[in-house]
């Protein structure tokens, strides 16, 4: 299972910070929605020229213009975007299509939708190169907000996935468990007194 680092930081400054301390632990390095809406996609290219070796994620969460956005962040340098699962079929085709172009991927975020296993196995159908099993931060501060609904739905699913919704040290095998191919973990790593102790330990827990 690859581990995900999620950087939802705001300013290019941050984020190359934050990436220096954690990408020997991390095999993904994403750029949070709020980094690239704030900073723009040139934070993907400053991340992705400090860090060649690694898979650079920007989280797009594009809803709509699949091709022409996934197009100008891979050529930003990302190898990694995010549709969502809520958008047309054709969103989530057009994307694929400029992945193909670029010999990148897409992630497709099923954050807030109802039946994840299905849509999950349509995005797959439609080309994503594997699904997001999501709950958002606001999902993840409702009460009863419970992580086994999304390993559940990836069990289910049957295809490749990704599991993020507040995935922690004591969560993460169970993620691994569940048969997720990628542990995305955000405020648990960049809201840790040492970042590169956390994602240490994440990467330790990993069998
Ligand atoms: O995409 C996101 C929110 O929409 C987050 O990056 C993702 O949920 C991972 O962060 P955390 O581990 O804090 O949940």
């Amino acid at each position: 299972m690859k581990l995900q680092v999620a950087m939802d930081v705001l300013t290019v400054e941050a984020a190359l910070e934050l990436a220096g301390k954690v990408a020997e632990y991390v095999d993904i390095i994403e750029l949070g929605t709020p980094l690239v809406k704030n900073a723009g996609l040139s934070a993907v290219t400053a991340v992705k020229s400090a860090h060649p070796d690694k898979i650079v994620f920007a989280d797009l969460k594009t809803m709509d213009a699949g091709e022409l956005e996934a197009d100008i962040a891979f050529s930003a340098g990302a190898d990694l975007v995010s549709v969502l699962g809520g958008a047309d079929d054709s969103t989530i085709a057009g994307a694929v299509k400029a992945a193909k172009a670029h010999n990148k991927g897409v992630v497709v975020d099923l954050i807030g939708v109802e039946d994840k296993v299905t849509r999950a196995k349509e995005a797959r159908a439609l080309g994503a190169k594997f699904v997001e099993m999501h709950a958002g931060l606001d999902e993840q501060a409702k009460p009863g907000y419970d992580l086994d609904v999304l390993l559940s739905a990836g069990e289910e699913a049957r295809v490749p996935f990704s599991v993020a919704g507040g995935v922690n040290l004591s969560t993460i095998n169970a993620v691994q468990r569940a048969g997720a191919d990628v542990a995305v973990v955000g405020g648990s790593i960049y809201s840790a007194a040492d970042p590169a102790l956390a994602a240490k330990e994440l990467r330790a827990a990993i069998i």
